[in-house]
């Protein structure tokens, strides 16, 4: 076949496919068992889709009188699919390195929101800053997710709760979208909290008669592009009737419903997410088994996060019994000013640890579950021909080092590859 590509990547030691043959998601014994090539090579098209991938020798031959931009010898090291991260709050201002000391000193997430901390902390600095300001720190953690190997990330809204911030929020996601090559799924999650001085009745009537209707015009007008809905459901912010009017309203309009539930109160948020159809619902710390049954019918991804368990020292999701259910498992960093968190190795690590999932199903949660939780798997999540040529380089023989060694991703990562380009080159050495 003579013709010009983008990019050949040859003879790594491992190609880790996940999954070869179009599986929009992996659950139970798929998750254990990845698809991985010995000694493999990938090609990467000038359409930046991926054009065959397989076993070196065979890669070779069908592509001996090929060309290509530029070509990588990854002797000795292994290529991935890059890492999605399905849940991220990642436009904001202003830190809550304060608040870590409260918590670390026995407050709980809700003694500090109630306080007029947490995430009205956030929404207050938020509202007060230059669109300029929130878009260079959105990037710069953008760019730091790349590094840690993220290529399609879920970004949020959510910290303005009235429209003008909110919109500013979803513009700077959409400038970001033009400025940097990461993908992005973009959430409006106006109903992240009640604002202050409103009851849930009125911010819930604000949403549904204010926030939604101008975004339904935006969108139809081509200026804004917004992929999914999101509610915080939760006890003392939007019970589960507002949360299932502002997510239907969102459905009619043609976002995905992907939500917060069942993180600190057992709300039956799985359940009417199940009912509604949601694509995903995070969090799910407090989730019943009714919940989870009807997960799993419904196929619904879970979206965990271990950061947030971790950090709030929450009962750990119950990720065994999702998967022993045939819950479509995904995993988020969580991203926001409480959870400080952008590496997707950090976060499959925290997983396997402290939720028992074994390295494999990590791996599958944070590629094809989290990319089918954007609605994305057909696209994103695995190393299959004609999806995106988003790939991981790691200078080591075996994948499984990108959640063993803690942390480890910063000398791990040798390249982050999207759409074929080279987007981070990682030249140090390393000792392992
Ligand atoms: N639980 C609600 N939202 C975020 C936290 C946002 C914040 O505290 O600023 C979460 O997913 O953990
Ligand atoms: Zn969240």
């Amino acid at each position: 076949m003579s013709k010009h590509h983008r990019l050949l990547v040859e003879n790594a030691s491992q190609v880790v496919l996940v999954c070869s043959n179009g599986e929009k998601y992996l659950t139970k014994d798929g998750m254990k068992n990845l698809c991985v090539i010995e000694n493999g090579s990938v090609v990467i098209g000038s359409d930046g889709l991926i054009k065959a991938v397989g076993p070196s020798e065979s890669i070779r031959s069908q592509h001996s009188g090929a060309t290509f931009e530029k070509v990588i010898d990854a002797t000795g090291m292994c290529v991935l699919p890059g890492l999605v991260d399905a849940h991220t709050h990642p436009v904001w201002a202003g830190d809550r390195v304060h608040e870590f000391a409260m918590k670390l000193a026995g407050a709980t997430y809700m003694d500090v929101h109630r306080a007029g901390g947490g995430i009205h902390f956030t929404v207050e600095h938020t509202r007060a800053a230059k669109a300029s300001d929130l878009l260079a720190s959105f990037c710069s953690r953008l760019v730091r997710m790349q590094r840690a190997g993220t290529t399609l990330v879920e970004c949020k809204s959510g910290y303005g709760l009235e429209l003008q911030t909110e919109l500013k929020m979803l513009e700077v996601i959409e400038a970001a979208k033009r400025t940097l090559s990461i993908n992005i799924s973009s959430t409006y999650c106006g109903a992240h909290a009640v604002p202050r001085g409103k009851t849930v009745a009125e911010a819930t009537e604000d949403i549904l008669q204010v926030q939604l209707p101008r975004l339904r015009e935006l969108m139809s007008a081509g200026i804004i592009s917004i992929d999914n809905i999101d509610v915080f459901c939760e006890q003392g912010v939007f019970d589960l009737d507002s949360t299932r009017s502002i997510l239907q309203a969102g459905r009619d309009m043609g976002l995905n419903i992907n939500f917060h539930g069942d993180e600190l109160h057992p709300m039956n948020s799985a359940q009417l997410g199940a009912e509604l159809g949601a694509l995903a619902i995070s969090h799910l710390e407090e989730v019943t088994d009714e919940g989870i049954k009807a997960m799993a019918r419904a196929k619904t991804a879970a979206v965990l996060l271990p950061t947030t368990a971790y950090i709030l020292r929450l009962p750990q999701p119950r990720a065994r019994d999702m998967l022993e259910a045939g819950v479509i498992v995904a995993l988020g960093s969580d991203f926001n000013p409480n959870a400080y968190c952008c590496s997707m190795p950090i976060v499959m690590h925290l997983a396997c640890v402290n939720m028992r999932m074994s390295m494999p199903e990590a791996l599958a949660a944070a590629t094809i579950n989290a990319a089918y939780a954007l609605g994305r798997s057909h696209t994103h999540g695995s190393l299959e021909v004609d999806k995106h040529g988003d790939l991981l380089i790691l200078k080591t023989a075996r994948w499984e080092h990108l959640i063993y060694q803690l942390g480890g991703h910063q000398e791990l990562v040798r390249h982050v590859i999207i759409k074929g380009n080279v987007i981070y080159d990682n030249d140090r050495t390393v000792d392992l």
